[in-house]
């Protein structure tokens, strides 16, 4: 495969651009070599600018679950684009579309559009603490829930990828709020409800982590982390940027009979363009101003373009039988997968939830932080770089979810299988 014209831009970009990437899981830095730039993408296919071809398993890092410019969504936001890009001012689809999000998602009663997961996550603990008068937050080792302040602790997703797990610029006053607990371990959060619980506002969580990898909740780990808050009175914040609208119409939440008092989304939501939102619990979102005195805002928030790329997105995906196809396309890619590295005596541990879906590099279970980090993942790095060149983009870092759209059907999975095949042979036994 030539590179030469994403060579060449990568080059310019990085004159201009920190790291020549605008977030820096882009960057090939955690398997090596300089990453590709893309002219389109159609359906399940991807084109970059040497004209090479992928059937694309990163969907843009999630949001593309109905594969690249499907119809429905480019024609909605067209339409809403030529009546006008923003009003800062109240519109009727924002209503509509926050109805419906509160139809598919009963836990949450009210909810505020934003514009990225980032901006859902952030708010999301600003009105936790102001409900509760309390400072500190719990999250889990290994979660990355976007790039706000009180997040850049022991986080996964580029910054583990980059070995950042403190990043300067968080100021420490900031950071020793933020306490953490392993994935996966009800024990250790009893531990430090029991210790430190009244200064807790919330317990936030991946309900199934995407961004250390794929970990899977153990049976009864998050309805026992949901009983542990109610407990102490500290606020359950599901993060479903990831799994919102993804493993079912309803999210986590659906799929594991869960009611957290507050959750965040975006991705999926969106259809491809920036919006998040948070919501949940009328009696805590009332907080929010101007109904309440806990401030957030944005001058884009409940844009009307991206409101009708996500109101078509969430229509697409009510049609019947859409997550079990999902799944099925999303199984055969699994059992595929496990396979042929069995074929190639390549050991791996490949974990998935619906559509989210993780090749790891070791033959032990994986389930938390420190048994995803024995991955190999100069070995991943190699059998990316394979798979690559066989045509298949996957996310450039062991420690990222790839995720499958509606796009993939029986020859692309027969595409990614073929390249696998030959890419695990290509590792040997003992590389
Ligand atoms: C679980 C989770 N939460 C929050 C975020 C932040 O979302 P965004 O990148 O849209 O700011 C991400 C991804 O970046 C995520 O995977
Ligand atoms: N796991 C990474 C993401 O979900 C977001 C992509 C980004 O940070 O650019």
């Amino acid at each position: 495969m030539n590179h030469a014209h994403s060579q060449a831009l990568f080059a310019r970009a990085q004159a201009r651009i920190p790291g020549g990437v605008n977030s820096p899981v882009r960057a090939f830095r955690g398997v090596g070599g300089d990453p590709v730039f893309f002219r389109e993408g159609a359906g399940a296919w991807l084109t970059d600018v040497d004209g090479n071809r992928y059937v694309d398993l990163v969907g843009s890092w999630g949001p593309l679950i109905l594969g690249h410019a499907y119809a429905p969504i480019v024609d909605a936001v067209i339409d809403a684009t030529r009546r006008g890009t923003s009003f800062g001012a109240p519109t009727p689809a924002e209503v509509e579309f926050a109805e419906l999000i509160c139809a598919t998602m009963p836990a949450v009663e009210m909810v505020r559009l934003v514009s990225s997961g980032t901006e859902a996550t952030v708010a999301a603990i600003r009105v936790a603490r102001g409900f509760t008068g309390r400072d500190s937050i719990l999250k889990f080792e290994g979660c990355f829930h976007g790039a706000g302040d009180p997040f850049l602790v022991k986080a996964g997703s580029g910054v583990e990828t980059l070995g950042l797990p403190d990043s300067p610029g968080v100021p420490q006053s900031v950071a020793k709020l933020t306490l953490t607990a392993p994935f996966n371990d009800l024990g250790a959060v009893e531990r430090i409800f029991a210790e430190k619980g009244k200064d807790i506002a919330c317990a936030i969580i991946e309900p199934v982590v995407g961004n250390m990898g794929v970990l899977v909740p153990k049976p009864g780990y998050l309805e026992g982390l949901q009983a542990l808050c109610q407990k102490h009175g500290v606020l359950f914040v599901l993060d479903e940027v990831m799994t919102g609208f993804r493993l079912s119409r309803g999210g986590a939440q659906e799929l594991y009979g869960l009611k957290p008092d507050l959750t965040t989304m975006a991705k999926v939501l969106g259809g491809g363009m920036p919006l998040g939102a948070y919501g949940g619990r009328k009696d805590i979102m009332s907080k929010v101003a101007p109904a309440g005195p806990v401030y957030q805002s944005g001058t884009l928030s409940g844009n009307p373009v991206a409101v009708a790329a996500g109101m078509a997105c969430l229509k697409a995906l009510a049609a019947p039988g859409t997550y079990k196809r999902l799944d099925e396309v999303s199984r055969m890619l699994e059992e595929g997968l496990i396979a042929e590295a069995k074929a190639a005596e390549v050991p791996v541990t490949v974990n998935r939830v619906g559509s989210m879906l993780t090749v790891f590099f070791t033959g032990e279970p994986v389930y938390d932080y420190p048994s995803a980090k024995k991955a190999d993942t100069a070995r991943f790095g190699r059998f990316f770089h394979a798979m690559l060149n066989e045509g298949v983009y996957l996310p450039p870092s062991q420690f990222e979810a790839a995720f499958v759209s509606l796009a993939i059907g029986e020859p692309e999975v027969a595409h990614v299988l073929a390249a696998a095949r030959k890419a695990f042979r290509s590792l040997g036994k003992a590389g």
